[in-house]
């Protein structure tokens, strides 16, 4: 049986990360490895259906601490049942956004400490990492302009947030990425799509060989 792996891809709104994760998966899958592509929030019934209460823009909305929890909450039922079990059959997993969301959007953007976030995370999730965190970077303009090429002048209830929200949350993710070069490698994702996954494939080399 081959290792099960878990693989993680990160950054603000627009940046790439779904494309980024259907080629990545198509990749591994050439190489004959067993991939789940997955996201969050979201990935079970259970977690899809808080995606839905967390993300829709009617309503009242959440405060920043329901929000985390909710965000944990969907997590662990993702964790329980879908990326654990995929992990020890072997199976590479490949997650559109984990935990360091939570700690970027409700720690960085929200205001909660990353303690208060990891410790969420511990309770719902035993506090399960990702081997390998890819963080997606592009300049702000050119996620905006992805987005609205992609979306026209619509946005979910977090990613409809202010610019200064979404600096922070930016500026969250660098800050985690500095902290831990192990976990995460950083890929300047502003050229095509051909060349940003080069630079996946190749913050993967560790793990493939
Ligand atoms: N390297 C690229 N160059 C140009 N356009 C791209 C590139 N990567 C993705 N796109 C396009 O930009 C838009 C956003 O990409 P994608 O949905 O992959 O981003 P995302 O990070 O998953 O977004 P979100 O945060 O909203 O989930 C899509 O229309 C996609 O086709
Ligand atoms: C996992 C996670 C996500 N978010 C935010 C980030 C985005 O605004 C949405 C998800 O939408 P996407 O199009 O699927 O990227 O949710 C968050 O605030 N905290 C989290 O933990």
């Amino acid at each position: 049986m081959t290792q099960g792996r878990f693989i993680a891809l990160e950054g603000g709104e627009g940046v790439g990360k779904s494309t980024q994760g259907r080629m990545l998966a198509d990749a591994l899958r050439a190489r004959g490895l067993e991939v789940v592509t997955t996201r969050e929030p979201g990935g079970t019934t259970g977690a899809e259906a808080i995606r839905a209460m967390l993300l829709s823009t009617e309503g009242e909305g959440w405060g920043a601490r329901a929000e985390a929890l909710l965000f944990a909450a969907a997590r662990a039922d993702h964790v329980d049942k879908l990326i654990r079990p995929a992990i020890a059959r072997g199976a590479w997993v490949v997650c559109d956004r984990f935990v360091d969301s939570s700690r970027a959007y409700q720690g960085g953007g929200g205001g909660l400490t990353d303690d208060e976030i990891m410790a969420l995370h511990t309770i719902g999730s035993a506090g399960l990492l990702p081997d390998l965190t890819l963080l997606l970077t592009v300049e702000p303009e050119v996620a905006t302009e992805r987005l609205s090429l992609r979306d026209g002048d619509s946005a979910d209830r977090i990613g409809g947030r202010d610019a200064a929200y979404h600096r922070r949350v930016a500026e969250a993710f660098m800050r985690f990425a500095q902290a831990e070069p192990g976990r995460f490698a950083v890929i300047e994702a502003g050229g095509t799509p051909d060349d940003v996954h080069a630079g996946v494939i190749g913050s993967l080399a560790g793990l493939l060989s």
